[in-house]
């Protein structure tokens, strides 16, 4: 069985090591190997974290995750099964990577799902980014990074709610809507969030119940939902060029927090990253032909860099009793995975996609035709 990997980022400050002291007091973390960069000569992270048992924290100093440690990152993560071992049994069961502020994920990502000897041993069950209310808004103004962290996230978690008043929380929800509509946001106030919030976000689970699939994906939150199938829904949605989705995807299941926040559309302001940031589904009514999975990862791969921030997919294809599932994070491809079962009656296909100045139809015109 895979081990699961979290990937917590987050800004420089936002709160990460607070929202990860608090998960690892929780039971459900408890075999967890937790492996935190520490960038300079201050282990202030693991000081921090003094609770957590010794032989649970990797320190690794020897600069910024993403640039220069992605060999220790490797070896540490192949490492692990002995290191972390007593009487040759394995002491953890899942992994969460907290990253330097102001990383960019995607190298670590792209390790974490392509390298051999991860890939055979572990699979990456989310990106959690911690976003603080506080600072967010002129940090996602100043740096190109944030945005990308926060439009890779499976789920992002808001901290330092305290010190922000309410119209600056709605509008940076707002914002946050607009560059990753499918990615819940969560308040973890002084760090404290329920673990079910930040684990098991992957698709893969064997565990997971079928509706989990429809969660990781959340099309409905690109404009997916609520329609049936026929001809009429067969053309594709953006919403995203002009205008912010109808609703945020706010997970209330998890944290009793329920924001349904109705976001209009943001101020164009030329200078702002999150302006070149576009969320949009792609829906294929009818089913795909049997070879559409490769035809796609073909596709896909072309379009594969760093613009290509997110994609998900799930896809009705021919032959198959199950969805093929597919995802990838810039320059990083999965390999298109059948699941057992549909999560619901809804059997489209459906590809969330978040880009950075790829509209909707250059994708489409990628993608082809891929009916039968
Ligand atoms: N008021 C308030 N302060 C918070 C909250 N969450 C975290 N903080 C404080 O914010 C500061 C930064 O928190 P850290 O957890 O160190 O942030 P970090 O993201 O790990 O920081 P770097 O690793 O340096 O990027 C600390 O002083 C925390 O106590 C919150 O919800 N409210």
């Amino acid at each position: 069985m895979h081990i699961p990997i979290t990937l917590l980022t987050g800004f420089l400050g936002s709160g990460k090591t607070t929202v990860l002291n608090h998960l690892v007091r929780q039971p459900e973390l408890a075999r967890t190997l937790v492996i935190v960069n520490e960038f300079g000569e201050v282990g202030l992270d693991h000081l921090l974290m003094s609770r957590v048992p010794d032989d649970a924290v990797v320190e690794m100093s020897s600069g910024c995750l993403c640039c220069t440690v992605r060999g220790d990152l490797v070896s540490t993560l192949k490492n692990a099964h002995w290191r972390y071992a007593r009487a040759g049994e394995r002491q953890f069961d899942r992994v969460v990577i907290e990253t330097t502020g102001l990383a960019d994920p995607a190298p670590i990502l792209q390790t974490l799902m392509t390298v051999g000897v991860i890939t055979r041993r572990y699979r990456l069950d989310g990106v959690v980014t911690v976003v603080d209310l506080a600072n967010a808004a002129a940090t996602l103004d100043a740096h190109p990074e944030a945005v990308k962290q926060a439009a890779v996230a499976d789920r992002l978690l808001l901290t330092k709610g305290d010190l922000a008043d309410s119209e600056a929380r709605l509008g940076l929800a707002r914002r946050l809507v607009a560059i990753n509509p499918g990615a819940a946001q969560v308040p973890a106030d002084h760090g404290a969030v329920d673990p079910a919030a930040v684990l098991g976000l992957g698709p893969f689970q064997p565990e997971a119940k079928s509706a989990d699939v429809a969660h990781w994906l959340s099309a409905e939150a690109y404009g997916a939902g609520g329609r049936a199938g026929g001809a009429a829904a067969a053309q594709d949605r953006e919403h995203q060029d002009d205008e912010a989705p109808d609703h945020a995807h706010v997970d209330d299941a998890h944290d009793g927090h329920t924001h349904h926040d109705h976001a209009p559309g943001h101020d164009h302001d030329p200078n702002r990253h999150d302006d070149r940031i576009r969320a949009f589904c792609i829906l294929r009514d009818a089913p795909l032909a049997a070879d559409a999975p490769e035809r796609l990862m073909q596709a896909l791969g072309e379009l594969a860099g760093p613009d290509l921030l997110r994609v998900k997919g799930m896809l009705s294809v021919q032959g198959r009793a199950g969805p093929v599932v597919i995802h990838g994070v810039q320059h990083s491809l999965s390999k298109p995975v059948e699941l057992a079962a549909w999560p619901g009656p809804d059997r489209r296909s459906r590809l969330v996609f978040i880009t950075r100045d790829i509209p909707q139809s250059a994708i489409a015109a990628r993608l082809g035709t891929l009916e039968a």
